[in-house]
């Protein structure tokens, strides 16, 4: 049964504003009950089990829609199907269809939400054990001279236990941030500064391909004269163990490489990183946002000594985040905020516990739901892959077996991919992160493996999550399809590669 209470405040909280398709009806909303049975979407209420919403959430929009139509009164001809194909029609007049469909939406339509490591829809669930935090218990979790203190208490501490239990970790290892670029900062410029006071070590490795806030933490610590060696790459996205063995120095105070790339979805060999830094006695931190809750994480078996969480990559609340901080061996860092000496001393201020409780809520499913979700996002990942890379001239960066598969990347040849992005307005998708997603540079990972500057800008990442559809993804597949042949007809370079002209051998004359 659900535990909340049927009045009209909650039922209009549950109301759900998810658009399924970029040609759904406006103004959708809808109970979980009714959107479980109309829209195919996992029903937060307690009693259905992700085992029971299987047979739903793969129904298709074209049914969902039906029945929401029937359900709403809505007439037919107010609410358009997705059309999984191209009408000759539309072929012939490219301008008038193909990037007219593209473009125009109904007015409130949104694009189907294919950009899944850039954040994620906070799960209903997760929001309804965050609002009793924003009402009525709404003491300091730090209070400790009355209830409303020690309830707040009590659920930030269950939360972190719920997050401790996703990673293997105890609770006592867990200190909440505002998200996994102030755990990446606290981590690297903390240790380092720790190091530093001690006159010990004063050199730090990491990786090129990691996310800009831990890239731009070692550049920081670079002007405060440490040494930073940035690991190259292979043409896979790995990092080559010999190389990291050798970079490791008596003067390494810590090792910094992330678990999963937010770009490529590559998944580093943690074991092994873990093994080396333990034997060489130096700390090992990695930012982990894109991984924790979506593959199996254990502290202990990677031998992790820092970790940074976030929680909006994970179906959480947005500004919220953790770091593992490991308690034997003790790991020393110097915080970066200082105050009253809340979270073990190592981040001050008091804490938000709506968000931590809803970061302790969203670990918790995703722990519980792992497996289901693991396999729902791999079979649409493999199609959408296999679908995509069934076209000419396409390539999957980073590696395909060591990848994640809700994190899909592929390379367009022949088609500019800021172009490729407009001709895709209907479907919300990224080249990169989205904290560079405004520049027009080629991405900074893409060319630490390897690829050329046409190559990298004409990629796109797709990123799947626990609500994308098999619908969706047919969709996608299709439009991808069309958009891209509909690109290519229009450049010259395509139509010399049509004529079986090698682009490599030819001169071109400079103006
Ligand atoms: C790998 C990685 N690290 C760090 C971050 C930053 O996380 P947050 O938004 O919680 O600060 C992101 C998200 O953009 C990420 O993908
Ligand atoms: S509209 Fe909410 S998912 Fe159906």
């Amino acid at each position: 049964m659900s535990h909340l209470a049927p009045n009209a405040a909650r039922q209009a909280l549950r109301q759900c504003t998810r658009r399924l398709s970029v040609n759904s009806p406006s103004l959708i909303s809808c109970t979980p009950r009714t959107c479980i049975a109309t829209h195919g979407r996992r029903s937060y209420v307690s009693e259905s089990s992700p085992k029971n919403a299987t047979v739903t959430v793969e129904s298709t929009i074209r049914k969902d829609q039906k029945a929401f139509m029937a359900e709403t009164g809505i007439a037919a001809k107010d609410a358009k199907m997705p059309t999984t194909g191209m009408s000759a029609d539309a072929m012939m007049s490219p301008a008038a269809g193909i990037l007219k469909q593209a473009t125009i939406m109904d007015e409130g339509t949104r694009p189907i939400y294919l950009d899944a490591q850039a954040t994620t829809p906070t799960d209903p669930r997760v929001l309804d054990a965050m609002l009793p935090y924003y009402t009525g218990m709404y003491g300091n979790p730090h209070s400790r001279t009355h209830a409303y203190g020690w309830e707040t208490d009590k659920a930030v501490e269950q939360a972190r236990k719920h997050i401790a239990d996703l990673i293997g970790a105890d609770p006592k290892e867990i200190i909440f941030t505002s998200g996994a670029t102030e755990s990446n900062n606290m981590s690297i410029k903390g240790v380092a500064r720790f190091f530093k006071r001690s006159g010990k070590k004063n050199h730090i490795i990491t990786c090129q391909t990691e996310h800009k806030c831990v890239l731009d933490s070692c550049r920081h610590l670079q002007d405060e004269g440490f040494q930073i060696t940035y690991l190259p790459v292979q043409s896979n996205g790995l990092i080559r163990m010999e190389d990291l063995e050798k970079a490791i120095r008596p003067e390494t105070a810590l090792v910094s490489i992330m678990t999963v790339n937010n770009e490529i979805g590559v998944v580093q060999p943690m074991e092994e990183i873990g093994k080396l830094c333990r034997s060489k006695k130096v700390f090992f931190h990695t930012d982990a946002a894109q991984a924790v809750g979506k593959i199996p994480i254990d502290v202990n078996k990677m031998n992790v000594d820092l970790m940074s969480i976030s929680a909006h990559k994970i179906y959480g609340p947005n500004g919220m985040g953790a770091c593992y901080v490991r308690r034997r061996p003790r790991v020393r860092l110097d915080p970066i905020i200082s105050g009253g000496g809340q979270e073990r001393g190592l981040r001050s201020g008091t804490l938000a516990p709506a968000l931590c409780i809803g970061m302790g809520e969203a670990a918790r499913l995703c722990k519980e739901e792992m497996e289901y979700d693991t396999k729902r996002i791999a079979a649409l990942s493999k199609k959408l892959k296999d679908g995509l890379l069934a076209m000419e001239h396409t390539s999957l960066n980073g590696d395909a077996e060591r990848q994640y598969p809700g994190c899909v990347n592929i390379s367009f040849a022949y088609v500019e991919g800021e172009s490729l992005l407009m001709a895709l307005k209907d479907i919300a998708l990224s080249s990169g992160s989205a904290c560079t997603s405004a520049s027009l540079e080629p991405s900074y990972v893409l060319r630490a493996l390897g690829s050329s500057d046409e190559s990298a800008h004409s990629s796109i990442r797709f990123g799947i999550g626990r609500f994308t559809t098999d619908a969706e993804i047919d969709y996608v597949l299709e439009a991808v399809k069309t958009r891209v042949n509909f690109l290519r007809e229009l450049s010259p370079l395509w139509e010399l590669v049509q004529e079986g002209v090698d682009l490599n051998t030819i001169e071109w004359s400079q103006h």
